[in-house]
């Protein structure tokens, strides 16, 4: 006992900020090359961020300076859209802080650690503050030095001038150390390189220790600013209903639902009170299996379901009893009842095999339940008569105002009830939506789930586009190059997302690697480049996915290949923190794998059609080049047969290869 207490005297809570200065590499801060990679990585986005938001050209400088060993001075600077002085200790000085939390928008940024890890990182590797110049373009010019509080997870201003000057944009100076730079793959340089391609309306300056490289811009356009988009009822959890409800602005639950929600209208708001109802009376009747299994056969078609569930309790007296109740429905739905009689009774029938039996037909049907229905009921109903069976049950599955009175014609609900019920959705309906508890949120979402609405919307997507990552691609001088820019569909039910490929071949396309040029795989989310985690990234597996033999590749590994994808959405599901990789492999998200396959197996088609090509002109531009070898020989040969002139014969000879 008394070790217990001692357990609990040390016990302590640690900020978001502690957990991070432990668990660095989350973020990205492992390995020298890769943590300064990182810290470019995070301020250029940001940079790039600030710029769209204020829909101006990114015009980019970063300073790479070495100080000492494993030792250097960054500074990025950009003319964005500034940062208000009030905002900037919690910008550098607070994780989970930011702009772009919860926002329905495709940005670089989603999380708000980024900028605060750079701080984080170099007080951790040097002690000093991050200096920030900032001015939101109205003639004042901030210069701060911010400095983390660890504990509190909050920025101190250390010193705060202010100059006259017009001036708009941030600019970020730190000092690093455990860093080291090289023009190696996976280095700052190769990374600006890939962000300036992925954004090609961007120019960067880098200045390193070798000398100053421009990565200009390809495309002089502003492109259209991303829209934030709602979020859509099918793709929303328990947890972010919540955080909508404490968020919003709207004082009843019935309007959050249709001004936070995608295709929610007032009028569908209205249906789900129906939607509730019946959720509400099959909650009340769970207990009885009798009733359970009477409303299953009115809301599952599902025969698996179904048959795993009470298949073996069935008995004669029940089908009895299930036929008297059904004899007993309202004329209306005389039609009906007879579908339901047969239903029951097939599965009644089915629960007199034997196990083997059971076992060998529901291997045979393993994955469509509903097929085995239809062996098992052919014996009973016709084509037609199956046929029709299912639409009638979906029919009345899909309107809760079907089922809820046919159990009020089943007297299954006394009026007082349902009137009860009634009024307590519409007083739920009615509540300030601060007041919505976890259970009351997660019938919404639930009941949400079942009502069929339009797909989300996707228009507020921002793709690089087709031509811009041509002119991008261009760059490596490729002898093949072709783009594609998917339209836009959504994953988890409810969030957008959009793919876009390119496939750039010969040229200076795909890395060096040991015995010529290797395929390289640009991979990029929400036009960022993704340098590290490779193997572990979704992007990567559903480019290696595709079998490029067949496109045309001697080699899936040895080819002078780039493939670039780029992966948008308004959330990407990252594998961690450090935003490296994408997790595509699990049943949630695979629609983004796929799209990724898709589209690069059509592009795929073009590169196959244009290597045979090249191949086949080279077989016979080898053949003819054999011939020609020996058209003297043979113009010699005919000369003497024929008795005409030898030059004649061989000049006829090399037209008719020509
Ligand atoms: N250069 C900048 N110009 C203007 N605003 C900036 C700049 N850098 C950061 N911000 C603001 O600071 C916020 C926090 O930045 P931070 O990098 O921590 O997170 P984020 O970009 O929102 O998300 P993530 O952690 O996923 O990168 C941003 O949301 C943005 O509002």
């Amino acid at each position: 006992m008394a070790d217990e207490v001692n357990l609990f005297d040390e016990f302590k809570e640690h900020s978001i900020s502690e957990f991070f200065r432990k668990n660095k590499h989350m973020l990205g801060y492992s390995g020298k090359l890769r943590s300064m990679t990182t810290i470019i990585h995070e301020l250029v986005t940001n940079s790039m961020d600030a710029c769209e938001e204020a829909e101006i050209l990114p015009d980019i400088n970063v300073t790479i300076e070495r100080l000492g060993n494993e030792y250097y001075k960054l500074i990025v600077e950009d003319n964005g859209s500034g940062i208000p002085p009030k905002y900037v200790p919690k910008v550098f000085g607070k994780m989970l802080a930011g702009s772009k939390l919860h926002r329905q928008i495709q940005s670089r940024g989603q999380q708000g650690i980024g900028a605060a890890g750079v701080l984080l990182f170099s007080q951790m590797t040097t002690g000093k503050p991050l200096k920030i110049t900032t001015s939101t373009g109205d003639g004042v010019i901030h210069e701060m030095d911010i400095q983390m509080s660890i504990s509190k997870n909050e920025g101190d201003v250390l010193s705060h001038k202010t100059r006259e000057g017009m001036y708009r944009g941030t600019k970020v100076e730190g000092e690093f150390k455990e860093v080291t730079y090289s023009r190696r793959e996976q280095g700052p340089f190769e990374y600006l390189r890939r962000i300036s391609l992925s954004t090609p309306h961007s120019k960067i300056t880098l200045k390193d220790p070798e000398e100053e490289v421009l990565f200009d811009r390809t495309v002089f356009q502003v492109p259209e600013k991303p829209e934030e988009m709602k979020p859509h009822p099918h793709g929303i959890t328990t947890d972010e209903m919540l955080h909508i409800a404490r968020e919003t602005e709207s004082s009843r639950l019935s309007s959050m639902l249709s001004s936070e929600l995608s295709r929610v209208t007032t009028k569908r708001v209205k249906e789900l009170e129906m939607y509730i109802l019946r959720d509400k009376l099959l909650e009340q009747y769970r207990d009885s299996f009798f009733w359970d299994t009477v409303i299953e056969c009115y809301l599952n078609a599902d025969f698996k379901y179904y048959f795993d569930k009470y298949g073996k309790y069935f008995d004669k007296k029940e089908i009895e009893e299930v036929n008297n109740l059904i004899l007993g429905l309202p004329e209306g739905l005389s039609e009906l009842k007879q579908y339901y009689l047969k239903y029951i009774i097939t599965e009644y029938l089915f629960n007199k095999f034997d196990e083997d039996h059971i076992k060998e037909i529901r291997n045979q049907f393993k994955k469509k339940p509903e097929n085995f229905v239809e062996y098992v009921s052919k014996q009973y109903l016709n084509a037609s008569q199956m046929d029709e069976f299912r639409k009638k049950v979906r029919y009345i599955t899909k309107r809760p105002e079907s089922f809820v009175n046919s159990l009020v014609e089943f007297s299954m609900v006394s009026d007082v009830e349902l009137e009860k019920y009634k009024k307590g959705i519409k007083k739920l309906l009615k509540i300030n939506p601060k007041d919505v508890d976890w259970k009351e949120a997660e019938l919404l979402v639930s009941v949400l789930q079942d009502m069929d609405f339009m797909a989300p919307s996707t228009i507020g997507l921002r793709p690089i586009g087709d031509e811009n990552i041509l002119k991008s691609l261009e760059t490596l001088e490729p002898d093949f190059l072709k783009t594609l820019t998917r339209k836009p569909k959504t994953y988890k039910g409810g969030i957008p997302f959009a793919v876009e490929v390119g496939i750039a071949y010969g040229g200076n396309a795909g890395r060096f690697g040991e015995n010529g040029r290797k395929m390289e795989i640009m991979r990029n989310s929400n036009h960022v480049p993704l340098l590290f985690d490779t193997t572990g990234c979704g992007l990567t597996n559903a480019v290696k996915s595709v079998n490029w033999k067949r496109y045309g590749l001697r080699s899936d590994e040895d080819a002078p290949i780039t493939i670039f994808v780029n992966l948008i959405s308004t959330h990407i599901p990252y594998t961690s923190a450090g935003k490296q990789a994408i997790s595509t492999g699990t049943e949630d998200n695979e629609e983004i794998f796929n799209e990724i396959r898709q589209a690069l197996m059509i592009c795929g088609r073009d590169l196959n059609n244009y290597i045979s090509r090249i191949r086949k002109a080279k077989e016979e531009e080898q053949k003819r080049k054999y011939v020609m070898k020996y058209a003297m020989v043979f113009a010699e040969g005919l000369s003497s047969i024929t008795q005409k002139p030898k030059d004649e014969i061989e000049e006829n000879i090399i037209y008719l290869l020509r």
